[in-house]
């Protein structure tokens, strides 16, 4: 691996509790990691510990061969060799972009400096760019300048925080692809955090989702989504609600039963699962692609209210019990408010979580 944390704090002083607890992950090179969790829970604390620019109280941080952090060594930010894009990117705005961009290179000649920052509009897609100014540039075009600038002086990691966050919601998703492209281009290995899920989903080959300081589950998006880790990791990530279920057989066959009929390609590790919470009933994970609309169906949900999303609507539904459930359904089904629909249930992944003790 080659970014390397092992369980890495990071305390502030007088404050409470540790922003970072006992955070382990690994990043292989060339790999794309994305941070998230909500507001406070020690994203930007763990970047800035792996930059250099917090010292990390307890806990090793490797790249490569070299131990940046440990007990007794501590190798200064400088001396890192670790990029930095944070969200406000300020260019420096008396510059031009190929100063910008070169302001970094200290050790190299004019030539090489000139040619460095060739290859980095290339590589940012802004060839051509070399003597305008930043306010000359769009916002996402600044952004891409400031990646250059952060790639120009061949970081072995690079970090990003929030870097999308002062752009429009439209310029950021197109952003966030090109920047995947992009980094993926260059071959570095980069760790990025951000609020946003679909951001999330949309860079990183491997996603954490953070809470309390803790690194609550560090897996591929497809993963996060589909075996959320905890009740908090499916709570954050995705539309998803929690119905309760218990152990059946079908057929002689191990089942879970629930309100909307039976599961029953339970895999073995979900039964694992689902055993160590002993014989007690337990919650299911469902999500909103795991409820299929179906008027066939005998399982019946009134719509409570419905958002149109292009080629879906996400319909909030409630079950005669009064349980709520959220369902994705194709934009050609257009029910009313209140209409009772036909469901079903089409769950690739059965996840399970012990009941909690309210
Ligand atoms: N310099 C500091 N001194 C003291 N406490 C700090 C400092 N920086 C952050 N904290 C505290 O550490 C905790 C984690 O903050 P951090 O900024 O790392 O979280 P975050 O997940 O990046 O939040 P956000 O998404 O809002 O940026 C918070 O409780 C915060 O108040």
């Amino acid at each position: 691996m080659f970014l390397t944390l092992d369980q890495v704090s990071v305390s502030y002083p007088g404050a409470p509790a540790p922003a970072v607890q006992a955070v382990s992950l690994q990043l292989a090179a060339g790999q794309l990691g994305v941070l998230i969790g909500p507001s406070g829970s020690g994203k930007t604390s763990l970047l800035r510990a792996i930059a250099g620019l917090e010292q990390a109280q307890g806990g090793r941080i490797s790249l490569g061969q070299v131990l940046l952090d440990g007990p007794e060594t501590r190798i200064a930010a400088e001396r890192r060799r670790i990029g930095m894009v944070f969200q406000d990117f300020a260019l420096f705005p008396h510059l031009d972009i190929a100063a910008n961009i070169g302001f970094g290179l200290h050790d190299a000649s004019r030539q090489q400096r000139l040619r460095r920052v060739d290859e980095m509009l290339a590589l940012v897609g802004l060839e051509g760019s070399q003597e305008k100014y930043p306010h000359q540039l769009s916002g996402g075009q600044q952004q891409r300048v400031a990646l250059a600038r952060a790639l120009a002086p061949e970081p072995r990691l690079l970090l990003l925080d929030e870097p999308f966050s002062s752009l429009d919601i439209e310029l950021r998703e197109r952003l966030a692809q090109d920047v995947r492209q992009i980094l993926k281009q260059a071959g570095i290995t980069a760790l990025m955090v951000t609020h946003d899920q679909l951001e999330a989903f949309a860079i990183g080959d491997v996603v954490g989702v953070m809470q309390h300081g803790h690194l609550e589950q560090w897996a591929a998006p497809y993963d996060l989504y589909h075996r959320p880790a905890t009740r908090f990791v499916a709570d954050f990530i995705g539309h998803g609600v929690l119905l309760p279920g218990r152990l059946v057989q079908h057929d002689g066959r191990p089942a879970v039963a629930t309100a909307l009929g039976d599961l029953q390609d339970v895999s073995a590790a979900a039964l694992q699962h689902i055993q160590a919470h002993g014989p007690a009933p337990f919650d299911v994970l469902l999500r909103a692609d795991d409820i299929v609309h179906d008027d066939a169906s005998p399982f019946k949900a009134r719509i409570k209210r419905k958002s149109f999303r292009g080629a879906e609507f996400l319909y909030t539904l409630q079950l005669a019990s009064g349980q709520e459930l959220l369902a994705l359904v194709p934009s050609h089904h257009d029910h009313a408010v209140d209409e009772w629909i036909g469901i079903k249930l089409d769950v690739s992944h059965v996840v399970t979580f012990p009941l909690s003790i309210a």
